[in-house]
């Protein structure tokens, strides 16, 4: 299996090799080549397994031969055996052929978890062969920065630093990247919006020394292996509610465009999704695009989902490359239009985006209320970015298919907006009781690629 770029130039790459390395070269998004196809039967044997066992036989084919099967085998088990719940991600019934996918049982309370679990194991054991050190470095809006912390911290082959924008997270979110006390773990908060915190990090990537002299890689969705771990519970969740032998939808709260791409995956190798359904918040840049074509960033409005206030969508541009029928110069060039402010779609690229993809936007007025009916009719408190997911998908599903919406985090993260909406104060579970006693250690710096590569080699070098 290799692995190709989004804009066309970079060499094409073993799974080792795009995960270790994040962007490509070129700048653009390594996808596979191919997509490996599992047929009727094969998905129809996935039904009553365990969750470890689906995700061996989903991800086998992307993965190569970086690791034995037995190995593989053991990472994962090593993976989700920290998680709360004997499921993994375990279905919860909301009304009649709607269900939400709880996918906030693992160790930081959000679904970035799944991925970046799975992703510490195999950059552990890769390095340790290799006998190498990275510096990872990643951009957050609240999750992925305290998921990567927590898969990482301690490593003695990682650096991991965390940028995200200051002000602009949750408490608990802030406090889970500031908390932990390893040397290896840099937490860094940035003047601006998350969009600015992913610009540094790509303008790193792109600035050749500075990425060869520390190492880096990147655990973004940008990297295909955060993508890949996604892709199980699309296949895990829909096998169990009938899926070859009957269609499923997703509603998708989405912002990176990460976990929804990962939808499509799991379509493209067969299993039978009737609809993927992308909510946005009031950051509703995807939304607008899927519906006119018209891909123009605006200013980025603080949201009570913090994590999905992004306006460049970075897996965007792997749908986009489908859509232009793999064509990595189309996609270089709309790139380009990006940097100075947005591109038009053309007709048969937004046509192919509209075979796959319904979206929906949601308001901040919706979110609230969305939280509080929830809690009301079925007794379940949903997260902001949750809600969105949930209004977007009960407008939008044909009640005679089941639609399943992605509940991405715990409600505790977000306990301010939860009580507004809710009058309720969801808790931490027992074993992040103490978090907000816990001392915070934090670097406020500028949005300066210059100031932050020297504050890196510092670190480094220290
Ligand atoms: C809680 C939560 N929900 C939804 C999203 C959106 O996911 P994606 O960026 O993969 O679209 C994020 C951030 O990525 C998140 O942290
Ligand atoms: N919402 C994300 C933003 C980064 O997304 P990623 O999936 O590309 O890592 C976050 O919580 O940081």
């Amino acid at each position: 299996m290799k692995y190709i770029s989004t804009r066309g130039s970079a060499p094409a790459l073993t799974f080792e090799e795009a995960m270790l390395s994040g962007l490509a070269r070129d700048g653009g998004l390594y996808v596979p080549e191919s997509i490996p196809q599992m047929s009727a039967a094969d998905i129809r044997a996935l039904n009553g397994l365990p969750y470890e066992e689906i995700a061996f036989r989903v991800m086998r084919p992307f993965v190569g031969d970086t690791f034995s099967d037995e190995t593989f085998a053991d990472l994962i088990a090593k993976t989700y055996a920290g998680f709360g719940h004997n499921a993994r991600a375990p279905l919860v019934q909301l009304a009649p052929n709607h269900f939400l996918l709880e996918l906030f049982h693992g160790p930081t309370l959000a679904f970035k978890d799944f991925a970046m679990q799975l992703i510490g194991q195999l950059f552990e054991e890769a390095l340790t062969r290799r006998g190498e050190r990275v510096t990872i470095v990643g951009a957050t809006s609240g999750d992925t920065g305290s998921a990567a912390i927590e898969a990482f911290r301690g490593l003695d082959a990682v650096d991991v630093f965390i940028l995200f924008p200051h002000g602009r997270v949750s408490e608990v979110q802030r406090r889970q990247m500031t908390t932990p006390s390893e040397a290896n773990v840099h937490a860094l908060a940035m003047d601006g919006h998350f969009d600015d915190c992913q610009a540094r990090l790509k303008d790193m990537f792109n600035d050749f020394d500075f990425r060869d002299e520390v190492r880096l890689a990147g655990v973004n969705s940008i990297n295909w292996a955060r993508v890949l771990a996604q892709v199980v519970y699309y296949f895990s969740s829909a096998v169990s509610l009938g899926a070859p032998d009957r269609k499923i939808s997703f509603t998708v709260p989405t912002g990176n465009f990460g976990d929804i791409f990962a939808g499509y995956i799991a379509k493209r190798m067969g299993l039978p999704i009737d609809r993927l359904v992308v909510a946005t918040n009031q950051n509703d840049i995807l939304h607008r695009c899927l519906t006119s074509g018209d891909y123009h960033t605006s200013e980025v409005h603080p949201s009570i989902s913090p994590s999905m206030d992004i306006q460049v969508s970075s897996n965007f541009e792997r749908a986009l490359f489908d859509a232009y029928g793999r064509d990595g110069k189309a996609v270089a060039q709309l790139m380009d239009e990006l940097k100075s402010g947005g591109f038009k779609v053309s007709q048969g690229a937004l046509q192919a985006l509209a075979e796959n993809f319904d979206s929906g936007r949601v308001s901040e007025e919706e979110t609230l209320a969305t939280i509080k009916s929830a809690h009301a009719s079925m007794g379940e408190l949903l997260c902001p970015h949750s809600a969105v997911g949930v209004k977007v998908a009960e407008a939008q599903r044909d009640p005679a298919t089941p639609m399943i919406t992605l509940a991405t985090a715990h409600p505790a993260k977000f306990p301010d907006a939860v009580e507004k909406a809710s009058g309720i104060r969801p808790g931490l579970p027992e074993r992040m009781a103490d978090l907000y006693d816990r001392p915070e250690r934090v670097t406020r710096i500028e949005n300066d690629l210059g100031a932050l590569e020297t504050l890196i080699r510092e670190r480094l070098a220290n």
